[in-house]
């Protein structure tokens, strides 16, 4: 059996029933750690690119706040223990599943151009710079995000769809730590002050109740230095099968 998501370019000749088996497996059985640090690189190309690291778009204040969470020996500042307290910078790429191409079931899940919506604008710094750490409880995660000019709402300021964007992409992961795939059932998102153009704010996101396949998250925007609330929300994360994904 594959134990790895990067055989899984070897599933694509299986049934319907034997994927949705041999995919619950691959998602349920392995650790997150194993599922996000080792397999998601390993199923991509070796040059794959990892967008949570910086870049030269990256202005002084992110470039501040991610030397903060990745360095100090990931000391959380507001304490939390030594077991919450310690942050781990979650790697993201643009791809999922780079080789999984053709098969009448993957296929549906799995399109050669597809790319994650928030890693798709090609000029760095134009629109979502950002990077996810998460503690080594996994009850909190932050996420650092610099807002560029491709990402204007009203004038000078950043689009409301951009900022759930970013609510769902932390929540998500956040969840997807803890039980992946999961899909998000309901977002709920009070603006409370609007995000300047260019600057970099902090989105916090903690977990809350878990019931069953339900996973409630919270979540909050704020100015870098803390001082200005920008954004509150809910998220409710349902875990799935990928049997729900080829179902569409
Ligand atoms: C290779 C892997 C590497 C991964 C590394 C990738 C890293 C990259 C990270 C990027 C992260 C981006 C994250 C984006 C995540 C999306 O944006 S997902 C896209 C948007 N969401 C969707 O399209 C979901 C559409 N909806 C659905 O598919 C289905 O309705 C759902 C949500 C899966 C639920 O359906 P279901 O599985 O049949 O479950 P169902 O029995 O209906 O409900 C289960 C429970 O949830 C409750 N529930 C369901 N919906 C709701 C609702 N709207 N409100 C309240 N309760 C609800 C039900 O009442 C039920 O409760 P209980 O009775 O159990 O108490």
């Amino acid at each position: 059996m594959a134990k790895s998501l990067g055989h899984f370019s070897s599933l694509v000749s299986f049934t319907k029933t034997q994927l949705s088996r041999q995919c619950a497996r691959l998602f349920f059985r392995t650790s997150v750690r194993r599922t996000v640090m080792r397999a998601v690189p390993s199923i991509l190309s070796p040059k794959a690119r990892d967008f949570s690291l910086p870049n030269p778009s990256w202005g002084d204040e992110m470039m501040r706040l991610y030397n903060h969470y990745n360095q100090q020996g990931g000391v959380d500042p507001e304490g939390g223990g030594e077991q919450g307290g310690r942050w781990t910078r979650l790697p993201s790429y643009n791809r999922s599943l780079k080789y999984a191409i053709g098969g009448v079931y993957l296929s549906k899940i799995i399109q050669s151009k597809a790319r994650l919506f928030t890693r798709n604008i090609q000029q760095a710094g134009a629109a979502f710079e950002y990077v996810v750490f998460y503690t080594n409880d996994k009850q909190r995660c932050v996420c650092v995000l610099q807002a560029g000019h491709l990402l204007e709402g009203p004038p000078g300021h950043v689009h409301g769809g951009a900022i759930a964007t970013m609510i769902d992409t932390v929540t998500g992961s956040h969840a997807s730590l803890l039980c992946a795939p999961v899909m998000t059932a309901n977002l709920n998102v009070n603006y409370r002050s609007p995000i300047p153009l260019g600057s970099t704010v902090l989105i916090e996101s903690t977990l809350g109740e878990q019931e069953g396949r339900k996973m409630f998250v919270s979540c909050k925007i704020s100015s870098s230095d803390g001082s200005k609330l920008h954004t509150e929300a809910t998220a409710l994360f349902v875990s799935v099968g990928v049997s729900h994904l080829l179902r569409g």
